[in-house]
Order: C-alpha cells, then structure tokens, then sequence
C-alpha cells in the first residue's frame, strides 16, 4: 500500500475557555507574583490516531462540538496541534468556511483574482479559469461580478468560493457542510464537482451532519465523541455509532 497522505499520531489539542475573562479580584490576590491561572482548559480532540490513504474518501461524524472542525483545521494547518502530530503528503483545498474568506471591500472579480492566487493558481491559470469559475457561481454572481463582496448575500458568496477553491489541483480535499448550503440546482452542481474530483483520485475528508452525503461520498467513517475517536470503520459503523449514542 502507498504511504498515507495524512498520518495522525496520538493527535490532541487543547483550547482555553474565556480567554479574555476579566480575572476576578480574590483570583488577581490568590495568583500574585505566581503563575497565572489558565482559564478553562479543555481537549477539544484528544488521543486521534488514524492514517488516511491518497483516492480515500473519509466521512467525519459527530454530535456538535465534538472536534469535528478542529480536525479539518489541524490538517488544513490552521491550528497546530499541542500533543502527538499530524503529517500531511500533499496540498490541501479547504472547502471550509467559505464566505467567510473573501475581502468585503472588494469585487467579486478581484476576490476571485485574491483567493485564487493565495491558494496557488498562477495568474495564467487564473485567467484560463475565469469564466468556468463564475459561470459555476451562476447567473447573480456573474451579474454582481464588479460589485463589491460586501453586497453579496452569503449564498453568492459560498458559490463563489466554492467555485474558486474546486478548480485547484491539490490532492486533498476538505469539505464542511458545504453542501447543506445553496439551493438545489447548487447543491446538484458541488456533488457532480465532488464525484468527479474523487473520481480524479483526490483523497476526500467529508464533516457532515447529512447521511446521504455522507453514505453518498464516503466508504469509510470517523465517529468522534468528546474529543475521542470512538469508532474508525466503514461509514456505516461510524453512523451506527453515532445513532445509537443519539438515541441513548
Ligand atoms: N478557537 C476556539 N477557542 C476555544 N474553543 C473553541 C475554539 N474553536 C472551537 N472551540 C470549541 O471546541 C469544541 C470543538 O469545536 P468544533 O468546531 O471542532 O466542533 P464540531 O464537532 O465541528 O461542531 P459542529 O458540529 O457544531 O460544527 C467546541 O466546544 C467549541 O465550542
């Protein structure tokens, strides 16, 4: 078998609850001239070991707040990890948050030009794409396309970086629930996008909430709880477990 594409060894990462909580006066007294206290510290993920192989595709399920984001971000290498390690083979496109990463200010055309080159398309490549990516957007983002982002509402947005981020190459794929979003005649267009960038052997990491996709995209699933990898199996089991802990 080839080498995976993501290892994740014994992986945890800790966050910190009301950072900026104002420390209380008998807190200031207790902790003078010693070591500040640390707030609310807790795991989102912890203890996650799993290796991901180039062409799989990987469905991640969990109730909220389970780590489920946490884990794309920590492949994406948005966040770095406090314990264990994570090592990704390859380029990641982060079909996350994806209204979120445009600048407000400007057009939908210079967004396009901005976004794309952050994630690695070359001026050329960028101009041979134009017309696809908008076209792929639809008919009011293509009309809207000189106006700034800060008018679009947040559905153009998503299929304008939607749009953008599946034309890039890269090997890894990272989708959440960005297919809740958009109407149907969208939605039909990201799963043709998804079957034929899996179909080209990208290797696929799927948070949803959403069984169809799920069962639709993925062979094998992660079932996470509390921060804890519980199950690691076909996607069925990985729901099974999901839906079983749900009815508890
Ligand atoms: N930057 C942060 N600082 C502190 N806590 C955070 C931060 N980001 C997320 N959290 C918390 O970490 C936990 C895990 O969050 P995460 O977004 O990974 O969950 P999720 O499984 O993706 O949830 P959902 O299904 O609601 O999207 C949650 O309790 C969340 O409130």
């Amino acid at each position: 078998m080839s080498q995976p594409i993501i290892e994740a060894r014994d992986l945890g990462i800790r966050f910190v609850r009301n950072r900026r909580r104002q420390l209380r006066l008998r807190e200031m007294i207790i902790h003078r001239g010693g070591r500040q206290p640390r707030g609310d510290e807790f795991w989102p993920l912890r203890h996650v070991t799993y290796d991901l192989y180039p062409g799989e595709a990987i469905g991640v399920i969990g109730r909220n707040g389970t780590g489920k984001s946490t884990m794309l971000r920590l492949i994406a290498g948005v966040l770095i990890p406090d314990e264990g390690s994570i090592k990704v083979r390859g380029a990641v496109a982060p079909l996350l948050e994806l209204s979120a990463g445009f600048s407000n200010d400007l057009t939908g055309r210079e967004n396009v030009h901005l976004v794309g080159s952050l994630h690695g398309l070359t001026p050329n490549e960028l101009k041979h794409k134009f017309d696809e990516i908008i076209a792929f957007a639809g008919d009011q983002v293509e009309k809207a396309i000189d106006t700034p982002v800060r008018h679009y509402s947040s559905g153009m947005k998503v299929r304008l970086g939607f749009s953008i981020i599946s034309q890039l190459a890269h090997p890894i794929l990272l989708v959440d629930e960005v297919l809740a979003v958009g109407d149907a005649e969208f939605r039909k267009k990201c799963y043709a996008t998804m079957e034929r960038l899996l179909a080209e052997g990208r290797t696929l990491v799927l948070v949803s909430h959403n069984e169809s996709d799920l069962t639709r995209f993925c062979k094998r699933g992660l079932y996470l709880d509390g921060g804890l990898l519980k199950v690691d199996g076909t996607v069925t089991e990985a729901l099974g477990a999901y839906n079983a802990a749900a009815r508890r």
